[in-house]
């Protein structure tokens, strides 16, 4: 299983300027600084697709990329979502109000959307807007995909414990929430092979 392909397809924010709902749509949501880009490009291979949405202006839209997997002799198109970070402090309540707009409309609307990656730091563990966005997408019917990247800022010995000690406050099975690391790679696989699972079910 691999990634033979990843280009950028758009920045949007009003549902008329989002692309055709014409392929599986998988979503990464998390708070500001997570990582989010990091494992967009970690996935993908490519270092520096995700930097797109880091230029100044764009990183308050919704971003659409393309990712191409290769699997044994068949190749399919999932259609990625980068949406905005949120639990920024300094961000206004206007605009605050702004991007639970957006982001409300997408998750709630978007027909293609077959499951959303919640994105959390190993190190913080589920933060109050983490909890609350799982709540809502559980309350959507929308289906979540828990993981816990920087994995590698925690000693080795200390990675497992620490995973489970999350599953507990999330009340998941051990076979729910993801460890990754963009910068070691830990995990890839295994998203991949979630995300491409979401992408088939209905
Ligand atoms: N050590 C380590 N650093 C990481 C990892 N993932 C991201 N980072 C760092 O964390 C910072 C934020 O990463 P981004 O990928 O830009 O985070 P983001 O969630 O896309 O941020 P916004 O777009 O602002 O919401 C950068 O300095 C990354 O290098 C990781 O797995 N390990
Ligand atoms: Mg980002």
């Amino acid at each position: 299983m691999k990634i033979v392909d990843a280009e950028f397809v758009k920045s949007a924010v009003e549902p008329e300027t989002w692309p055709p709902a014409e392929r599986p749509e998988i979503a990464f949501v998390g708070r500001s600084n997570v990582g989010k880009s990091s494992m967009l490009n970690r996935l993908s291979g490519r270092k520096a697709l995700a930097r797109v949405s880091n230029t100044p202006g764009r990183t308050r839209l919704l971003n659409f990329f393309d990712l191409t997997i290769e699997r044994g002799a068949s190749r399919e198109i999932l259609r990625i979502c980068d949406l905005p970070g949120y639990g920024f402090a300094k961000v206004s309540k206007t605009e605050r109000a702004n991007w639970s707009q957006m982001i409300g409309a997408y998750l709630e609307e978007r027909e293609a959307l077959k499951a959303v990656v919640v994105i959390i730091d190993v190190r913080i563990g589920p933060t109050d807007d983490d909890l609350e966005m799982l709540r809502w997408l559980d309350a959507e019917g929308r289906r979540s995909i828990v993981v816990a990247t920087k994995l590698d800022k925690l000693p080795k010995a200390k990675r497992a414990g620490r995973l489970r000690q999350i599953e507990v406050q999330l009340q998941m099975t051990a076979r729910s929430l993801l460890g990754f690391s963009s910068e070691e790679g830990l995990g890839r696989d295994e998203l991949l092979g979630r995300i491409l699972e979401a992408a088939h079910a209905d």
